[in-house]
């Protein structure tokens, strides 16, 4: 797991070092006399020693700071007054009684070396417990092994979270039998708590240097291959210029974008990366339009423009090769991705660009600070408000579709609910819907969209997932949340305010026939949430996501030649080193396709990983059966084939219409292979474009006229709770009107005890 690494406490940072001092240095240790208390095994590697009296006979390190007032004091001398007064404060009777006495003779220290040592020198067992005692203590150093503190320091010094519980109970067995009085006192004063883990983890470090030098030495040469610390020094070249960072910061439909792309247009060259293909298309046919010549690069195609010096492309297709004038980070808050993150992290630190431009809201500003001081770049904030405010409306739909009005766009987060509700609105009223959702074609989002914002024709309605919470241009008048829960793969969970946040926003768009921003729910009870997601101030963002080069996966595979690919991926994010703002991305689908691809031969690291990366719906059973088909005829040295007719018509029902989008996924996976691997290797590229577009037309013509039941890709297979009831949530309770019984989100919210919407029915809030 991702782990923040000794950011925070100083004397840890010093244990590092000094672990790898230790661990470096191999032939003086074993050169020692055996046995040699290990203590001063490291201490005489180190060089403090009797012979060398001019430096500390400890390492100031080793001094925990809770106990020591004066960072000049050493071991050797009796603890500080003050030590002694802060153990007594919560101490009780006898606590006390020897806190005076200590003021009398010296107090026994509590220096972590001294108490080491001690332990070192007591005969195991020479502690006399009694069982509540010692189950006090057991308690403390349970709280310290499952301490996430300690889990990251534990790492830092090369004990992965793996190792970890076995040398804790082994270091509890080895406190236990020798612990002094004086130390058990203090300990039963802290308790379970950080100040307990900060004061043993150093005592910690000692006792595992001492019993298991041989593990943390090979610990080390693993997490070193593993190591994904200050990942700024690896764009060199980056490093080398003089970059100069504009950070557009502000809500939604603030004109962000708008104005980094004004500078991206008077460049002589530029870049302009997109979080999805969708939005690259549109800023690609935008700024052609305007006479700037561009080019288009993403997963699935190439369009270079002749004598074009610009790009619109996805994040993830960023050269960080090539030099620009200008580059622009649109939606730079998804460095904080759980996924995707890493490509943003890579893009701000690895851009060869004089100047970028970041737009997005200000969540991740503060980190972004922190690392154009780390990378020596200038920063520039330019914040940004609303144009027009966004309103909520407190009377909400009631549930009941007849409250639909034209420009509005519902928001639903199953792409069952999207057909239920577009079924019901058909149905029970005059309107006519286009639908967006993730699994469409983005040129099939992009003619719905179109439609939408179409004020000639019959289509004034949107119903539409959260892909519509980024990237497209539409004409919303008002956006109307159906639910605020959303299947997380496990369970109902209810929506991230930011998220919330950036769907309402779509409302009311600067130039669009509704510039006035409305949002509002479509049951009562789900407003209260609305409005406090609206209220939230953005959180702030502490960690962004890294992935590792090929080159950094290929340095760490060769120490495992007999692994499978999965065990690797795996034994990566158990071993690797983050500094304290970043974590590991997350790919859960990666291992799902690496498995299935265990049975194909032939298949070198880079290519594995190629294919392991390649976009793909895993819940798809046949877009995973043409990934594998695709990944064995490339092992077989074949040419891949496309092996998939074209469809004959328009979808007739859903099932017809699931089947379209998995053929359109299919291609979009050849097009991406075939950009990832030699051109010879995939050779049907040209079909599969044609294929691919003509299948987004029959999507959108099928889209037009789909009048029927949803139908859910996993047949068969237990469906969430949402699903399973949302047949009820349509029962008709009037002859022409449907209702939505119950909201998800007051069962999630039970800490809400006041009657739902009772504050809010009086009129409508502005946020
Ligand atoms: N100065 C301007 N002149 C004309 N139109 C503008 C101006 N600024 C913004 N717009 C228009 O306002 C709309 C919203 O602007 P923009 O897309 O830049 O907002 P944003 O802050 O990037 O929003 P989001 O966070 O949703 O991406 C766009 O249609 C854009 O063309
Ligand atoms: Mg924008």
């Amino acid at each position: 797991m991702a782990a923040s690494l000794l950011r925070s406490h100083s004397s840890s940072r010093l244990a590092l070092s000094r672990v790898r001092a230790f661990l470096s240095s191999l032939p003086l240790l074993h050169s020692l006399p055996d046995p040699h208390p290990p203590i001063l095994r490291s201490q005489l590697e180190l060089g403090f020693s009797p012979q060398n009296p001019s430096l500390p006979p400890f390492p100031p390190w080793t001094k925990p700071r809770f106990f020591c007032s004066s960072s000049s004091s050493t071991a050797a001398e009796p603890a500080p007054a003050q030590d002694a007064d802060s153990s007594t404060a919560a101490g009780d009777e006898a606590t006390s009684e020897e806190a005076t006495a200590s003021e009398e003779s010296a107090a026994p220290s509590l220096e972590p070396l001294d108490v080491y040592r001690e332990l070192r020198r007591a005969d195991k067992g020479s502690t006399k417990l009694k069982r509540s005692e010692c189950d006090s203590l057991v308690k403390v150093f349970r709280g310290f092994a499952k301490s996430p503190w300690v889990s990251d320091q534990a790492l830092a010094v090369y004990i992965p979270a793996s190792f970890l519980p076995h040398v804790c109970r082994r270091f509890r067995e080895f406190f236990l039998r020798r612990c002094p009085p004086h130390v058990f006192r203090h300990l039963s004063t802290l308790g379970p708590s950080p100040e307990a883990d900060r004061f043993l983890f150093p005592i910690f470090v000692e006792f595992c240097l001492a019993e298991f030098p041989d593990e943390m030495r090979q610990f080390r040469t693993l997490m070193d291959s593993a190591d994904l610390t200050k990942p700024h020094t690896w764009f060199p070249f980056a490093r080398a210029m003089k970059r100069r960072i504009v950070y557009h910061c502000g809500p939604t439909n603030s004109g962000k974008t708008y104005n980094a792309l004004q500078r991206f247009m008077e460049a002589g060259s530029g870049v302009y990366c997109s979080p999805l293909r969708l939005l690259a298309m549109e800023v690609f046919d935008k700024v052609n339009s305007l006479g700037v010549y561009c080019s288009l690069h993403t997963g699935q195609e190439k369009k270079s423009v002749p004598f074009s010096n610009h790009v619109a492309c996805t994040i993830e297709m960023v050269s960080t090769e090539q030099l620009y004038d200008v580059a622009v980070i649109d939606e730079i808050q998804m460095m904080a991705d759980p996924t995707r993150g890493y490509a943003w992290t890579r893009a701000l630190l690895g851009l060869k660009a004089d100047e970028i431009h970041l737009c997005g809201d200000p969540s991740v500003l503060k980190i972004v600070k922190k690392i154009c001081r780390d990378t020596g770049d200038e920063l520039e904030v330019n914040h940004y408000e609303r144009f027009k405010p966004l309103v909520v409306e407190a009377k909400t739909l009631l549930g009941n579709f007849k409250n639909v009005r034209s420009g509005d766009c519902i928001v639903a987060f199953s792409r069952r609910e999207i057909f239920e509700v577009k079924l019901a609105i058909e149905k029970f009223t005059k309107h006519k819907c286009c639908v967006i959702y993730g699994a469409l074609p983005p040129e099939t989002r992009r003619q719905q969209a179109s439609l939408f914002n179409d004020q000639d024709n019959e289509y004034d309605v949107l119903v539409a997932s959260d892909a519509v919470g980024m990237g497209l241009n539409l004409n919303i008048r008002r956006v109307v949340f159906y639910s605020l829960s959303k299947y997380n793969g496990d369970k109902m969970v209810p929506v991230a305010p930011s998220q919330v946040k950036q769907i309402a926003g779509r409302a009311g768009r600067r130039g669009s026939a509704y510039p006035d921003g409305l949002t509002t729910t479509f049951l009562l009870d789900d407003l209260d949430y609305l409005i406090e997601c609206l209220q939230q101030p953005f959180q702030e963002v502490t960690k962004i996501g890294l992935f590792p080069f090929f080159e950094q996966v290929e340095l760490f595979a060769a120490q495992f030649p007999n692994a499978t690919f999965c065990e690797l991926l795996d034994k990566f994010r158990e071993n690797c080193r983050l500094d304290g703002n970043y974590f590991l991305c997350r790919n859960d689908g990666v291992n799902k396709v690496a498995n299935m691809l265990e049975k194909v031969q032939g298949l070198s690291l880079e290519e594995r990983l190629n294919f392991c990366f390649a976009p793909v719906n895993i819940r798809d059973p046949k877009a995973m059966y043409h990934l594998l088909r695709f990944a064995m005829h490339y092992s077989q040295n074949r040419p891949v084939g496309i092996a998939m007719g074209m469809p004959k018509g328009s979808a007739r029902n859903d099932a017809e219409l699931l089947d379209l989008e998995t053929k359109h996924q299919v291609l979009s996976m050849y097009l991406w292979l075939s950009h990832h691997f030699k051109e010879d290797t995939f050779p049907y590229v040209q079909k599969a474009e044609i294929m691919a577009t003509n299948i987004a037309d029959l999507l959108g013509q099928s889209l037009a006229k789909a009048c029927w039941k949803p139908e859910s890709r996993s047949q068969g297979k237990p469906r969430p709770i949402e699903e399973e009831n949302s047949q009820d949530k349509l029962k008709p309770v009037a002859k022409e009107s449907y209702e939505r019984p119950r909201s998800l989100i007051k069962a999630h919210k039970t800490k809400r005890q006041e009657q739902p919407g009772q504050h809010h029915l009086a009129g409508n809030f502005v946020v």
